[in-house]
């Protein structure tokens, strides 16, 4: 018999009210079509058999009675999770009990155990298929005792017919359920795959992935001599940007200046957030071209405005290495732009300095 399957385990603790008051009246649909679909082949058998009176009243019950006494049970009840996999049990028993009243005719008997644990397996809930399989043998066990357990397994090609439309509307149905649940399963992956490279805030590269983006840069450069260019970038007074204008615009000034970036290093560049007010770019590019880069970048930080801060003024100091021999991996690489970047904000901020520059006066 057909069933649907919750969408989430309490057990783990995750259920949501709102999937826990839909449950019901999901399960409630598969089931009046499980059951549906189900009946045609069992009638059928019971006619071949001359079945007695009640097990046609069982069929009634079962196909018609039981979805909508299992529905009320689930919407009345206090926990309406709890009340759909006992129900859920039942209907493992329902199936159990049919074989034997079906004197084991095969195809159906088979068919309809298979497609109850089917159900139990597929609805991702541990261990449900196994809690099910004590009630579906003692209902094989209790029907068997009221059949003296009659065997006649045999299956009449009308029966084999009727049993085509639960087969392929159960196929096709878990199919899809599986389909859709592993189209999910990979468009989170992705996400997570995205988001373990991005910084949050501002949407770059974190520091971890921007460190892979850069020495796979270096050591292009060092196999094809191509040029590279890396570039720290530090916003100046960040602390006082805060103290002043709250956290919350010194948050908008992050966004801001790492939008600027992005889009002033060009498509080519490696733009990430290293952390706090520190940002890296490393640029396929030579220091010529990225200290023309790293100038639009100081200037364009210049005239930065927030709309809910107006007054509020910022710049950045830039540090530039080009890449070289000595630089044999990010570590040296970084240091260099490090150093050039001290120089910079020793020297008065709001400015760049590439390595090899001289050391200027620090004005304060
Ligand atoms: N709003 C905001 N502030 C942050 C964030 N991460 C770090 N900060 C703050 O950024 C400030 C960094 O200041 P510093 O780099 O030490 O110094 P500074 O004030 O920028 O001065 P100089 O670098 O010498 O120009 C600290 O006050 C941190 O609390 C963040 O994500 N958002």
């Amino acid at each position: 018999m057909r069933d649907d399957h919750p969408p989430r385990n309490p057990e783990a603790g995750t259920a949501r009210l709102s999937d826990l008051h839909l449950l019901p009246r999901r399960v409630y649909r598969f089931r009046m079509l499980g059951m549906g679909l189900g009946a045609p082949p069992i009638a059928l058998v019971l006619q071949e058999l001359g079945a007695p009176m009640w097990t046609w009243a069982w069929l009634l019950v079962t196909c018609l009675v039981w979805p909508q006494v299992a529905y009320v049970i689930a919407r009345r009840s206090a926990s309406p999770f709890d009340a759909e996999l006992r129900n859920l049990m039942a209907d493992s028993m329902i199936a159990g009990l049919w074989a034997p009243l079906m004197h084991f005719t095969a195809l159906p008997s088979a068919l309809l155990v298979t497609v109850a644990t089917a159900d139990k397996i597929n609805s991702g809930i541990r261990g449900l298929w196994l809690r099910s399989l004590p009630g579906m043998f003692l209902a094989v066990l209790v029907g068997g005792l009221l059949t003296g357990f009659a065997f006649r397994p045999e299956t009449s090609l009308p029966v084999l017919l009727a049993c085509l439309p639960i087969m392929i509307v159960h196929t096709l149905a878990v199919s899809l359920a599986s389909y859709q649940l592993v189209r999910k399963v990979q468009a989170q992956n992705r996400r997570l795959d995205e988001l373990s490279r991005t910084d949050v805030l501002t949407g770059l590269d974190n520091r971890r992935h921007w460190q892979d983006q850069a020495e796979a840069l270096l050591q292009r450069h060092h196999r094809e001599g191509r040029p590279a260019t890396l570039m720290l970038v530090d916003v100046d007074l960040f602390k006082q940007i805060n103290d002043r204008h709250g956290h919350a615009a010194g948050d908008d000034v992050l966004r801001g200046i790492a939008a600027l970036l992005r889009r002033g290093a060009g498509p080519q560049a490696r733009v990430g957030r290293l952390g706090g007010d520190e940002f890296a770019l490393a640029l396929p590019v030579g220091i010529a071209e990225a200290e023309h880069v790293a100038e639009q970048l100081r200037a364009g930080v210049e005239q930065l405005r927030l709309a809910d801060a107006p007054a509020l003024r910022c710049s950045i100091s830039l540090g530039l290495a080009e890449a070289g021999p000595t630089h044999l991996g990010l570590r040296e690489w970084s240091e260099a732009a490090d150093k050039a970047l001290y120089r910079a904000k020793h020297g008065g901020r709001n400015q760049l300095v590439r390595q090899g520059d001289s050391l200027e006066p620090d004005p304060a």
